[in-house]
């Protein structure tokens, strides 16, 4: 078992909220992994699907519907002015919840998510509900409808509590390229969230909302993720529509699933998944159960994972990912070997290659389909005499720099002049990424590597350094490459803020295996020992 123990000493909310900005010292780059022996008992219990509890709980009328909705948004309203995870708190929540109630009193039949509150990344379209991307260009926007993916949670009972937070249109990793606001890491306010759906990872990781929407395009939903100690799950390309999510990248972006456990994820992924006539994009492959899986762990033998072909990454442990974070995850890797896996260390050649070719082909593809906020067709309209003025003053006063830098360097790559040299030969090394993937899948049943090099950095640590945040990207960006499923979980901590930062793994599937992916993860999960991935700021909160 990995020995990574934490302990949260208690303390008040106000101190907690006070101290943190002031008295956290910075630490070294390398960061240390935390090992404790004081196993307190609440720190040894596994995460439980909380919307299975919830269900449970609304059945069984031990609680009803209002009451959860209520405790959540206290929280919300606690912890929000710290936070910042939310661009828009619905209006409706409770009104929601008490209709709910009405229908567990007449004893009609209830949805899988019946009384789950979701957040939704703001670049995934709720009817008359803002949704902005994180831009000025869509500041004030309410789309007249529900993305595909929301209509189906909604079906299924799921109430939308808000919007979340994130870098405009899904570019950045830390949410400070949001027009409006940066979202604080709830294990340290004084550190980034991660990102882009930096919003949507930090509100379930400080339980304002049971499960969340975000995007991933290069890992905007698995690094903050593991920045924020929750469950972050990328579907393989297809297996979610896209209907309603604004295009930052089309042959990159998936809808992606933040929980608090794997079950939560996967969960959500079975109420979001399946084909839509709306995208063309979206696979006719039927979906498996994925809620089966989430056997309790009595039933699991002594090695559950016996037999499973494990390879880790080797170039994602190179020069450049910390100390603390290799620690951790050849703790997990010790873990998956007591539950049965036989690991096996698995190289992927053009791994490295996977970053540069990533932001020419995401900035190229942004600079397309971007080009539609001209203040005309779609986004706020800048006044001006003349047409081609109207166009410039729109799109220079709507949009941030990074969103401008992205655009510029995206209308270079695909220039004449460049075109070869740029667009075509980061699509060349696409293809040998998805071939070097089939040959490591083929092998190995699934693959593992680090979420991210690094845990939660400071906020405004690496904001006017681009290269350095593209290269924080270069566990994640191959998989979207790819087009491959991936989950990222908690696996360890390593010291950091008041009380240690996350670290998450990162499990590779082949495409359309996020079935497998669920099952290792959820073993993984309920059979790892002495880590408790709830944010000290949690209880203080609830102990008010
Ligand atoms: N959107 C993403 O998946 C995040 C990535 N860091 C990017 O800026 O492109």
């Amino acid at each position: 078992m990995v020995s990574t123990l934490h302990h949260h000493p208690p303390r008040s909310l106000s101190r907690f909220f006070s101290s943190s900005s002031t008295t956290i010292k910075s630490r070294s780059f390398h960061s240390k992994p935390i090992l404790c022996s004081d196993q307190s008992p609440s720190s040894t219990s596994s995460p439980q699907s909380q919307i299975l509890s919830i269900r449970h709980s609304l059945l069984s009328r031990h609680v009803t519907a209002t009451q959860l909705a209520e405790s959540y948004l206290t929280r919300l309203k606690l912890t929000e002015p710290h936070l910042k995870s939310f661009l828009h708190v619905s209006e409706h929540v409770l009104k929601q919840a008490e209709s709910l109630d009405h229908r567990i009193d007449r004893n009609e039949n209830i949805g899988l998510l019946a009384g789950v509150l979701v957040g939704v990344k703001d670049n995934i379209c709720t009817m008359d509900m803002p949704s902005t991307a994180g831009s000025r260009v869509l500041e004030n926007y309410r789309p007249p409808f529900d993305a595909t993916a929301v209509k189906r949670f909604k079906e299924l009972g799921g109430i939308v509590v808000g919007k979340t937070n994130m870098d405009e249109f899904g570019m950045g990793s830390t949410t400070e390229a949001s027009a409006f606001q940066v979202t604080a890491n709830p294990w340290d306010l004084s550190r980034v969230p991660g990102g882009s759906s930096g919003g949507s990872a930090a509100a379930v990781s400080a339980r304002q909302c049971v499960v969340s929407l975000g995007s991933d395009t290069g890992g905007s939903v698995r690094q903050p993720a593991s920045f924020c100690g929750v469950v972050g799950l990328k579907p393989t390309y297809g297996r979610v529509s896209r209907y309603g999510l604004m295009a930052y990248a089309s042959s990159l972006d998936v809808i992606g699933c933040f929980g608090s456990s794997v079950a939560d994820a996967g969960i959500l992924l079975s109420a979001i998944s399946g084909h839509d006539r709306l995208d063309a994009t979206s696979s006719k492959r039927e979906v498996p159960d994925f809620t089966s899986q989430f056997i309790s762990t009595e039933l699991l033998g002594s090695k559950p994972l016996k037999g499973l072909r494990v390879g880790l990454i080797r170039e994602t442990l190179d020069n450049g990912v910390d100390n603390g974070i290799k620690s951790a995850v050849l703790g997990a890797v010790s873990h998956l070997e007591e539950l049965g896996c036989t690991l096996s260390e698995v190289s992927l050649p053009s791994f490295p290659l996977g970053l540069p070719a990533y932001y020419i082909l995401a900035s190229s593809e942004s600079s397309s389909n971007l080009s539609r906020y001209d203040g005309v067709r779609y986004g706020n309209q800048a006044t001006a005499d003349e047409l081609n003025a109207l166009y410039g003053d729109s799109r220079a006063k709507g949009f941030g720099p990074e969103v401008k830098m992205r655009i510029l360097m995206g209308t270079y790559g695909l220039s004449a002049g460049y075109y070869d040299a740029y667009y075509k030969r980061a699509q060349q090394v696409r293809t040998l990424i998805q071939k070097n993937f089939k040959t490591a899948l083929d092998e190995n049943d699934i693959l593992i590597s680090p979420a991210a090099p690094s845990a939660a950095y400071k906020i405004g640590e690496k904001k006017n350094d681009p290269l350095a945040m593209y290269a924080g990207d270069i566990m994640t960006v191959n998989v979207n490459l790819a087009g491959l499923p991936a989950l990222v979980l908690p696996c360890g901590f390593v010291e950091g803020g008041a009380a240690g930062l996350p670290v998450g793994l990162q499990m590779i599937g082949a495409a359309f295996d996020e079935e497998k992916l669920l099952k290792v993860g959820h073993i993984f999960e309920q059979t790892l020992q002495g880590c408790r991935f709830i944010p000290p700021l949690i209880a203080d909160c609830d102990a008010q």
